[in-house]
Formats: structure tokens, sequence, C-alpha cells
């Protein structure tokens, strides 16, 4: 099958599997250039570890560190007829990639939320790694069902208070327009942290500590978002700012729970990048382009993959680990320096449709959508004829 992209909207249909396999070996290369991560992690799940910052968890832990990874994701096989995700191929090439390498690694596809999915997860740390030292919690779900009652949560992307009216780099017609978001009702921030809030994670945590799996000295890490005043509106003071906002009730009320174990329990603050979850919030095309203009032109940009290998190297197992002021590890400190900030502003301001090339850096951002996907890469040949189906090792 000849594969090329089908964007719909601010989403990819379809994906390439020799380019995500390329995708995949670029953050592997980037990590290895690094060196290796003393004093790492050994036995890591990773919940939410097929795309964004989850499978560059995962990379970072087996090719920084050396460690055996359990990988748990929602993605779709790959058919004669019908590419699979990117995930799916991410997940095949991670794999071949760590057998070539000598490094353990399994993976579980299935709803992440459910208590059949945490069981038969928890069935195979204790039959293949014994007890983890690294937990992962890196889900980005637009919807969840509560394993108990059985009844499902959608999220929304609102603010709180007022309807909010935003410039927005439209990416469908490529132009700047408006956005008119109405402000969320009660039951919509409920739901949206009942998806996106610390819940799930520490369910997750509860079952591994239930079953003896968490290894003494574990430590544990969601994943956030805190930016400055141009995402508040439909971040930071917005449902979903909301729901992250619950990921620190759970980091305490984890640590709690598993003091006897010692147990560290972290939500990191990082970077906003271009993934498949944030391509999906209104302001963050404008914003991501606008930051990229800034940040390659002063050399200080990261990426996914720089991100969470810096995470890992500085923060969770480093020496001094850099704290923001509401106690998150403080990753994304860079992009949210007063003058990148400033700067990016300045680009919010005058950008209109005929200057985007100028003042913004959108190409980028659309590569790097594209990447997403394993489309645009200069090393594979679009028009070769590929096999959508790639074998993964399930549990
Ligand atoms: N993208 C950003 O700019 C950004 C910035 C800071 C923090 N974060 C946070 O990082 C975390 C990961 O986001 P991302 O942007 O990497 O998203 P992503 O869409 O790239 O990855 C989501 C992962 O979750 C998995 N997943 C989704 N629903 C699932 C389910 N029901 N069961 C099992 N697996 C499921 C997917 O398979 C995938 O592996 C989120 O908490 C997000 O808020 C993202």
């Amino acid at each position: 099958m000849v594969i090329k992209p089908k964007i719909r909207g601010f989403i990819c249909t379809n994906a390439h599997p020799v380019g995500c396999a390329a995708h995949v070996k670029e953050q592997i290369d980037y990590v290895k250039s690094q060196g290796q991560l003393e004093n790492g992690p050994k036995n890591v799940l990773v919940i939410g570890a097929s795309t964004g910052y989850g499978l560059a968890s995962r990379i970072t832990a087996a090719f920084g560190a050396g460690a055996k990874t359990l990988g748990i994701f929602f993605e779709k096989e790959g058919t004669e007829k019908k590419t699979g995700s990117a995930g799916w191929y991410n997940t095949a090439a991670f794999q071949a990639e760590a057998e070539a390498a000598g490094l353990w690694s399994k993976n579980i596809n299935g709803d992440a939320f459910s208590n059949e999915l945490k069981e038969k997860t928890v069935a195979t740390i204790k039959e293949e790694l014994g007890k983890v030292d690294l937990v992962i919690y890196s889900l980005a779900s637009p919807r969840r069902t509560d394993p108990n009652t059985g009844e499902t949560y959608s999220s929304v992307l609102k603010p709180i208070g007022n309807s909010v009216t935003t410039k927005n780099l439209n990416t469908s017609k490529r132009i700047i327009d408006e956005v008119k978001v109405e402000a969320a009702n009660d039951e919509e921030i409920a739901n949206t942290v009942k998806v996106m809030g610390g819940e799930d994670w520490e369910m997750w945590l509860d079952a591994l500590q239930q079953a003896d799996v968490l290894a003494d000295g574990f430590k544990t890490s969601a994943y956030t978002y805190i930016g400055k005043e141009l995402t508040w509106p439909i971040y930071g003071h917005a449902t979903i700012g909301k729901a992250k906002e619950d990921l620190d009730r759970a980091a305490a009320a984890i640590k709690e729970k598993t003091a006897s174990l010692k147990g560290e329990a972290y939500v990191s603050s990082l970077n906003a990048v271009v993934t498949q979850a944030s391509s999906a919030i209104p302001i963050m095309p404008l914003y991501i382009s606008g930051l990229f203009k800034v940040m390659k032109e002063d050399g200080t940009y990261e990426g996914t993959i720089e991100q969470i290998d810096g995470l890992f190297r500085e923060n969770l197992y480093g020496e001094n680990p850099r704290f923001d002021d509401g106690g998150h590890l403080f990753q994304n400190y860079k992009e949210l320096e007063d003058d990148v900030q400033a700067r990016v502003q300045t680009i919010w301001d005058t950008v209109d449709t005929d200057s985007i090339d100028d003042l913004t850096d959108y190409v980028s951002y659309h590569n790097e959508f594209l990447k997403l996907f394993g489309f645009g890469i200069d090393s594979v040949d679009y028009d070769a004829d590929v096999n959508p189906v790639a074998d993964i090792e399930l549990v």
C-alpha cells in the first residue's frame, strides 16, 4: 500500500509505518547521544506509552537507563486495507529496536481506565518483573468509563467563568481567525476532572500497591502543562487546568498511602509540544507556532524527547531537582521565561493571515504534526509500497 497523509481538521486519520519507525529511531538516537543515565530506573511501567510524552518516557527509560519497560496504550492495528494508528506503529518500531538492543519490553493494548487492564498489568509485573520502580502516567483521553459504575464521562476544553473569544490559527484553512468558546457548566467541569484528573492515576497506584508490586523507593509521575497568561483562557484557568489541579491532590494521596515504601509521587510540568492531544486544543497551534519561532531562534526549543530526557536526568533521577512554585517538577522553565513569553505575546498580538509565515514558525508546527503520523520525514520514500500490517507482541 502507498500511504499519503489524510488530514481531517486537527487529526490525521492514517499513519505511515516506516515513517513512524524513523521517528522512533530519531528519538532513540537522541537519548543515546546523551549517554548512559546513571542510577536510573530498572523496571518501568508506562501508562500511555505509544505516542507523545509517554513514548518519550519509555524510550528514555529503555535506551537511557537500560530499563525493562511494560507499555500500556490504546491503539489500532493495521490491516491489509487500512493503516494502523501511529501509536501502533511506534510501538512495533520500539519493540524491534528494544529487541535488537537486548532490552526486555512487553505491551498491553486496551482501556487503561478499566479494572481488567489493571489486573492484567499487575499479573504481568508479578510474573515477569517482580516489582516496578517507576510508574509514568501519561494518558490523554477525551473520555473515561468509570470501572466501578460503568458510567462514561467526556471531557471538554472550555473556559471557566466567562466565555472566551481568542485569536486562533485555523490549521485546516491556514488562516488566522477567532474562536469563541462558551464557559463550561459545573457538570462539564466535574466530568473533565473525572477524565483528566488524578483519580485513575491514584487507582493505578492503589492496584499496584495492593498487589505488592511497587518497589521500595519507587517513583511515579503524571504530566501536566502549566503555562502563563497566553494559555490561561483555554488551559490554566479552564476545565483542563482544573483537571490537572486534581493531579496535585492525587500526588499527595499517593505519597501518603505509600509512605511505608518511601514512594515519591510527582506532577511534572512539561513544554507545550505538538502531540495528538495538544493539536486538539484551540489556542495551541498558534501558541506553539509562535513559541517555535522564538525558541528556535534562540536555540532553546526542546521537543518531546528532549523534555523527557531532561526530566529523567535532571529531575526524576537528578541530584538537584528543580521545582516550580506549586511543587511540580519544573521542566518547562525555559518556555516560561518572561522574555520568551513577551515575544510570543507580541507575535500573538500582531499576526494575521498574511504574516503567518513571517511572524510564526507554523511550517515547523505543521512538519511536527505530520511527523506524529510518520509523514514528512526526508529519509522515507512515500511513493514506495509498504506493508500496513506490523506485529506487536501483546500480553
Ligand atoms: N502535548 C503537550 O503539549 C503537553 C504538555 C504538557 C503535558 N502534557 C501531558 O502529557 C500527557 C500525555 O499527553 P500527550 O500530549 O503525550 O498525548 P498523546 O495523545 O500523544 O498520548 C496519549 C497516550 O495515551 C494513550 N491512551 C489514551 N487513552 C487510553 C486509554 N483509554 N487506555 C490506554 N491508553 C490510552 C494513547 O494510546 C497514547 O499512548 C497528558 O497528561 C498531557 O496533558 C502534554
